[in-house]
Order: C-alpha cells, then structure tokens, then sequence
C-alpha cells in the first residue's frame, strides 16, 4: 500500500463513494443468483408438467425485476467507482503537475520533457484504470465467485461444485506467476514509451532545424528505432496478458466439461433433476466472467502499481530549491547587491564555472557583464535567481544573505530577460502581462514602447491580441526578444536583468531601448550581459569574466584604458564596424 501513499489525501475524500459503489456491486451480485434458481425450478416444472401460465408469468416477472434491478445498479456503481477513478486521474494529473512546477531547473536539466509527458499522459491513465476497472472486477469476481459457490454447494451438489471447480486453483496459480512478469515487461514498455514521446517531442520541435539540414531520413530513423523498441516491448508484455484471457477460458471450459459430465451422469443415476443440472451449468456460466476478470484484475492492479512506482520517483523527488531558514520579515527587495568569493561548480564539469567572484552594485547602478563565451556569465544570473544553491561563497542583496530571503519576494522583485527568451502561445499582452494578468493595458502598452516594439505590434492584424503560434513562431527573432523585454519592464523590478538579450536588435533599435530603460530603471538595479560593447559602455561598472573569473574590472573608460581582454574586444568591435561603415 506504501506504492499509493500520494493517493491517500484522494481515496481519504472519496471513500465513501467507493464503498457505496462497492455495495451496490455485492448487491447485483447476489441478484445475480436468482437467475440459475429460477432457470432450475422453471425446468423441473416443464419438465415435471406442473408448469401453469400463472407459474410462468411469476418467473418472467421474477427476471424482469431481477433485470432492471441490475440495471440500475450498474449505473449506479458506474457513477460512484469509474467516476470517483476519472476524478481520481484529474486529481493526479494536477498535483503530478504542481509537483513538476516545484522542481529546480537542474531537476529539468536531467530528465526528458517526453518522458515527464509519458508520466502525465500513460501513466496516470494505468492508475486510474487499477482504481475504476481493477476495483470493480476484483470486488466482482471475488463476491460473485464465493456467492456463486456457496450456492452450487447448498442447493445442488457438493461434491459436483467441488469437482468442477478442480481447474480454479490452477487458474489462481498460474494468473499469480504472471503477473510478476507482466509487472516487470510492462515497467520496460513504458519506459520505451517514455523515450518515445521524447524523440517525437525533440523532433517536432526542432523541425525547422530537422529541414533546414536536411536530417528527414536521419531523423526518421532514429525516431523508427525508438518506435520499434516500444512496439517490441509491448508486444512482448501483451503476449503474456493476451495469454491469460484464452488460458483462463479454456480451463473455465474444462469446468463446464467436468459439471456436464459428472451432472449428467448423476441425473442418469437419478440423483439429480434436470432443473437442478441446469441450475449447475448456469451457476458455471456464471462462475467464467469472474475467472476472465482474475486475469484483468491482475493486469490493471500490476500496470497500476508499476506506473505508480514510477509515478512515485518523481512525486517523492524533493525540491533542490526551498524556502528553508528564509527570514519571513523580508516582503520586499530594495536592490543593492553584494557577491563575496562566490565559486560554483555545475556538479558534472571538472572545472567550477564560476570561481571567486567578487562584486558590489549598489541600488540604482548598473553592471554590465561582458566575456568569451561559456565564461560563466549566465551561471552568475541563475544564481542571483536561485536557480541553484550557492555553492560557496556568498550573495548578498540588501545585506541579507539570498537563503535567508524567501523565493517569491526575491523572484518577485527581479525582471529577468533570458538569452534563449521563451513565449507562449497566448496573445501579445498576455505575453507581455505574464507577471500579473491584469496589469493595466496603459502600463503594456509604455512597456512596449521603451522595448521598442509597439509600433511593430499595432502593424499586426489584431495588434495586442494577436495570437502567438508556439513560442512566439509568427514573430521575428528581433521582435521575440523585444517582447520578453517589455514583459519583464511591465513587472516594474527593483532589479532587471537582460541576459544578452539584445543580439537580435540592431544598434540603432538598441540604443534606443537602453536610453528608454534608463529611465525606468533610475534608481533601480540592472545587470546587462552582451558581448556588444556598444550594449554596455554607459554601464556604471563593468566586469570581463573569462573562464569563471572576474580578469577585469571599472568603467568603459578605465577599462579603455588598460590592456586586456576587455580592450581587445573593443578594438576588433570598432574594426568590424569600421569595415561596415566602408562598405
Ligand atoms: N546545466 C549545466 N550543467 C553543466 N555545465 C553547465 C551547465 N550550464 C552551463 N554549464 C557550463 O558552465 C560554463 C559557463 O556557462 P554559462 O552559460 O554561464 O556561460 P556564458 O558566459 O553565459 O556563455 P554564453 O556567452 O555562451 O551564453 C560553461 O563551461 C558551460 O559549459
């Protein structure tokens, strides 16, 4: 039961539903039983010529009843177990979802949207069905099976109902063997299944890459190669469950041999009526649904469990990032920054990817980043974000230790525009009005301009309800990175932070968001990383990080001044716009 603890809170609210169900599925089954009786007692009657119209119509009615009464329970138990089950998927499905939303991004960094997606979509679905089906055809069969014997014994023949139901225990035997290997190929099954949804996922999101370098056939096969191995691991799990069924079956007909051919000869030896042997093989007739439904039962509780477990590895993953010895008096951020010896090492890379950093921006100024590529520039702004927890060393905002400082206030307070900028597929103001859906369309509106996008975003057909295709597919690389640029300049941060954001833009365009930004962020923190230099000459510090280090240090023009990286970087900038301006 310990596989199921998440779906306690669940089964805690809806137990009565279950048992009401449960009931009502006892109840038809004993209904159940007045069919055989009144079968047997209306052959003795014919056959003993005692059968009147009246008699008759008494058993016709007896079964209507018994009919509708079935009928209406099954309804019932429908409404109160398969209902409470869907219920129970939705309500997995959200907090499966709530779960995956608290998870740090190296938890991210390390499993495969697909296979996240197959946990969400086949997996839960496997749980539900142990919770509607497995419940009712377990109850089911088991009542049906007892109740069903208890009367071929009482009011027929026990040594006949023993004698029938010899193949029984081998049917529980061999059902029970099979199952652990069900378990097992179908843990594999959905596995490959997982790996499935990822190669679809990656293919079709990165089908412009896909065509643009021609990999169909490349693609196709390795997307071939994962779809074969799911198809291969299905059929091997479904082999051993399709098995049971036919297997069941026939020793359910070895039954039927047995009871007819020792029922028949003790209706020869006269020691039984034809009414009570026809009661018998009824009463067996009843007896192969419950048997059938053995080797479902197994099945959906099997498949259950097994996606549960893996349901499970993810459900019990604690989140890396918490609030932990937060200090709850601070609600808000003022701005200042200080970093002391902060090194941080990713985990998997031999050399840490940032090593002894020091830096101090105070409110209101703005820092700018400029380094060689993989210099650790965007690892600094994950964790002034607490994407990850500092390693060593310290950070420090507003002279509180970032730990002590809860999430929410400090990701409240910082607009952040990444490198790789991610829209959604809603409209431009709701793209731009992420932070707070109901921001006045005023404030959208002068966020957009400052971003430099507003007169691009009136030229489009609905303007601000334009509707994006998926991550923002029917805008410009240029006007993507615009929009994220407004959405974090409508959140109004004490701290921004563009990530080389401005790449797309041209200079002309990007001078012109900066001297807008200027305004908006007086008083306010900002961090630019660019590799222009243009971007972040009027910064009021500047730092050149090379391989996790801080090798430089001071404004443009001290920078300017001194050999180095940072000067060497200017000079072939300058070169390269010379050229141009040649040309
Ligand atoms: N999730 C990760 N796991 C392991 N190593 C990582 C991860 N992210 C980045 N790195 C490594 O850390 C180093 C710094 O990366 P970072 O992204 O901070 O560089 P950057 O200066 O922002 O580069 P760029 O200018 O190309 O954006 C690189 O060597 C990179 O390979």
């Amino acid at each position: 039961m310990r596989t199921f603890k998440h779906l306690k809170e669940f089964i805690k609210k809806n137990i009565f539903s279950y048992i009401l169900g449960i009931i009502i599925l006892i109840a038809i089954d004993v209904f159940q039983l007045v069919m055989p009786k009144v079968l047997g007692e209306l052959t003795d009657a014919a056959t003993t010529k005692t059968l009147t119209s009246a008699l008759l119509l008494k058993y016709i009615g007896i079964i209507l009843a018994v009919a509708l009464g079935i009928a209406v329970g099954r309804f019932g138990w429908r409404i109160l177990i398969t209902g409470t089950s869907r219920k129970m998927e939705y309500w997995l499905r959200n907090r499966f979802f709530g779960h995956l939303e608290k998870l740090s991004k190296n938890y991210f960094n390390n499993n495969k949207t697909g296979d996240l997606m197959a946990h969400a979509t086949n997996d839960i679905q496997a749980v539900r069905m142990a919770f509607g089906p497995g419940v009712v055809m377990m109850v089911d069969s088991i009542v049906l099976t007892i109740l069903v014997v208890i009367r071929m014994a009482q009011d027929i023949n026990i040594k006949l109902t023993l004698m029938a139901l010899i193949p029984l225990p081998i049917i529980a035997i061999m059902v029970g063997l099979m199952g652990k290997e069900i378990m097992k190929r179908y843990k594999n099954t959905q596995e490959s299944f997982g790996n499935l949804s990822d190669k679809i996922q990656e293919n079709i999101s990165g089908i412009r890459v896909i065509k643009s370098f021609v990999q169909f056939k490349s693609q196709y096969k390795i997307f071939k190669g994962a779809n074969d191995e799911y198809f291969d691991k299905y059929m091997h799990s479904a082999k051993l469950f399709i098995a049971i069924f036919p297997l069941v079956m026939l020793l359910s007909s070895v039954s039927f041999i047995i009871g007819l051919g020792y029922g028949g000869s003790l209706v020869i030896e006269g020691t039984l009526t034809i009414g009570e042997l026809t009661s018998f093989l009824v009463y067996l007739g009843l007896l192969v649904w419950p048997m059938m439904a053995i080797g479902m039962v197994i099945n959906h509780i099997q498949r259950g469990t097994a996606s549960m477990e893996r349901l499970n590895k993810i459900l019990n993953t604690k989140p890396e990032i918490i609030d932990e010895d937060i200090d709850e008096s601070i609600k808000d951020i003022e701005g200042e920054i200080e970093i002391k010896g902060l090194t941080f090492n990713y985990g998997n890379s031999e050399n840490p990817a940032l090593e002894d950093i020091d830096v101090k921006i105070k409110k209101g100024e703005s820092l700018a980043i400029i380094g060689r590529t993989g210099s650790g520039k965007t690892t600094l702004i994950n964790l002034l974000l607490r994407n990850y927890n500092v390693d060593d060393g310290q950070i420090i905002i507003d002279g509180n230790d970032i730990n002590r400082i809860p999430l929410k206030v400090l990701r409240e307070n910082i607009g952040y525009v990444p490198q790789e900028n991610f829209l959604f597929s809603k409209t431009i103001r709701d793209n731009i009005a992420l932070y707070n859906n109901a921001e006045e369309f005023e404030n959208i509106e002068k966020a957009a301009e400052i971003a430099e996008i507003k007169n691009e975003i009136l030229g489009l057909p609905e303007k601000y309800e334009t509707m994006l295709g998926e991550r923002g597919v029917n805008l410009s690389g240029g006007q993507k990175q615009r929009t994220s640029i407004s959405r974090a300049i409508v959140k109004n941060p004490k701290i921004l932070i563009l990530d080389d954001c401005l790449s797309a833009v041209d200079t002309h365009t990007e001078e012109k968001i900066l001297s807008g930004l200027k305004g908006v962020m007086k008083d306010r923190t900002s961090i630019i990383i660019s590799h222009r230099i243009s971007t972040i000459k009027d910064s009021d510090k500047i730092i050149v990080l090379d391989e996790g280090r801080i090798i430089q240090y001071g404004s443009h023009e001290e920078l300017l001044k001194t050999r180095g990286l940072y000067r060497e970087i200017f000079d072939k900038q300058q070169l390269e716009e010379n050229l141009k301006n040649a040309e």
